[in-house]
């Protein structure tokens, strides 16, 4: 008779490291003393100081996200190697405890592009992330009760003004603001009424509102069923090296493209 460590043991076999996503204190001390084994740590913050460390600049609600950006950034840091067996111990269900278990392959070959988007992107990966807080907080609470739709467009800003027009007076014509500024996100959410996307600069300048997008579309493929909008974010960024952050207003969720491609979806509604 095999027990159940037995028959899930070929889980561990042959194992080249391990990866806990944001373990507690006391979870992380016990997997110190492992001797042949790596432990990455990936999470919002090195709280533990693990040498071996993956930032989350999201906390990706989805498990398989949030796999795919530590292994990608792992590789991308040579925390990892090409082909590393590694066992990720991550919360699915839990938020103390480390509840799931899943073996990956580090693989360089099929890089998703979620690690590339914040870390690789034209803008700074901290703007990056400002304009995801702010689309995510717009697709939780509306505008005033009502569902509301938004696009921003980030980085390459030169490129990105020539290849589109304004469709009214441009509110951020003299202003220096940034996104993460607090009164800047207030500013962004009444704007997000009116039509068109917001262009920011690679620093996190907000360059304008209102800017309507032509794009060359040729060799985008987005998923069907998916409108102008989305359309539209995806165009611009083959055309240029910007990077695109949608918020659906008729599905809620945000989507980001990159190089013509749709690469991160996430749910509002979970975070
Ligand atoms: N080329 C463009 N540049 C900038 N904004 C655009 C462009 N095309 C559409 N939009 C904006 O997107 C809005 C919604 O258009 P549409 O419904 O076709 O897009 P969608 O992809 O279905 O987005 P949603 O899921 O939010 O409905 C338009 O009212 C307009 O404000
Ligand atoms: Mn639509």
């Amino acid at each position: 008779m095999s027990d159940v460590s037995e028959l899930f043991g070929g889980l561990f076999t042959d194992a080249d490291g391990i990866v806990l996503f944001s373990p507690s204190s006391s979870y992380y001390q016990t997997f110190t003393d492992l001797e042949d084994l790596d432990v990455i740590v990936a999470a919002p913050d090195n709280e533990h100081g693990a040498d071996r460390f993956v930032e989350l600049p999201l906390a990706f609600e989805d498990v398989a996200d949030q796999l795919t950006f530590a292994i990608e950034g792992a590789l991308d840091d040579d925390i990892v190697e090409e082909g590393d067996e590694l066992i990720c111990g991550a919360k699915l269900f839990s938020d103390d405890d480390i509840d799931t278990v899943a073996r990956v392959r580090a693989s360089a070959g099929e890089n998703s592009g979620i690690y590339d988007l914040f870390t690789q992107s034209r803008a700074e990966p901290s703007v990056i992330r400002a304009v995801f807080e702010v689309a995510i907080e717009l697709g939780q609470k509306g505008q005033k009760g009502k569902p509301v739709g938004a696009l921003f467009v980030v980085g390459d800003a030169g490129k990105v003004m020539n290849k589109s027009r304004p469709l009214s007076y441009n509110p951020f014509e003299k202003s220096h603001v940034h996104v993460g500024d607090p009164i800047v996100t207030v500013m962004l959410k009444e704007f997000s009424r009116l039509d068109g996307a917001f262009v920011i600069s690679d620093a996190g300048k907000i360059v304008s509102a209102y800017r309507y997008l032509e794009p060359a579309a040729e060799g985008v493929d987005i998923p069907k069923g998916l409108g102008a909008r989305h359309m539209a974010a995806g165009a611009i960024t083959r055309d240029t090296n910007a990077t695109a952050i949608v918020l659906s207003e008729s599905d809620g969720l945000v989507r980001a493209f990159k190089g013509g491609e749709l690469i991160l979806e996430i749910d509002p509604e979970n975070y």
